[in-house]
């Protein structure tokens, strides 16, 4: 079997409980992804926790330190299918400590509101998550929306 190495990364929010803004990077490296945008976040060393890991991470890639909340739990055992190669665990991050800045792997951040996600070109495997990330910015879930659909175009003479 394929083993996949993991990589952490953070859903960077402006508030963990009522979240408004999501914080996107561009990757600036390597070539075959630079211009794509993606959670910051990295692999996690041997003998890190994943959450030791991610800490690093957003002080290397963004001298920030950040305060973790939530883990946005995904369908493969808890974790998110990033590429044939690497699987993802991604936890909710809020800023405590400096301003995000794109000092390595990255020549752009964005703080975007939902209404912006679909507008920047994302890594492939991020698609999913940037959806599922959805309810949690008060949209509705991108699964809510056919059946929101379906209930308007019951019939309503039929019965219950
Ligand atoms: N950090 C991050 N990587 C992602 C995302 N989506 C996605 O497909 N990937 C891919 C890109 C890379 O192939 C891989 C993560 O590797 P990385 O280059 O960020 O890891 P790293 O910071 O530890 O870098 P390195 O030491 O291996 O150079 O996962 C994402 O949202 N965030």
């Amino acid at each position: 079997m394929l083993s996949r190495r993991l990589v952490v990364a953070a859903a960077v929010v402006d508030d963990l409980a009522s979240p408004t803004r999501l914080l996107a990077a561009r990757r600036s490296r390597p070539a075959e992804i630079a211009g794509r945008w993606e959670f910051p976040g990295g692999k996690a060393d041997e003998g890190e926790t994943p959450q030791q890991a991610l800490h690093r991470e957003l002080w290397e890639e963004l001298g920030v330190r950040a305060e973790l909340g939530d883990e946005l739990v995904g369908p493969d055992h808890g974790a998110w299918t990033i590429t044939d190669r690497h699987l993802m665990r991604l936890w909710f991050a809020r800023v405590t400590e400096g301003e995000p800045l794109p000092l390595v792997e990255h020549d752009e951040l964005r703080w975007l509101a939902p209404s912006e996600w679909s507008g920047v070109d994302w890594l492939d495997g991020d698609l999913p998550i940037v959806e599922a990330l959805r309810p949690r910015f008060g949209e509705p879930s991108p699964l809510a929306a056919p059946l929101f659909a379906a209930s308007l175009l019951r019939d309503p003479t039929l019965p219950n």
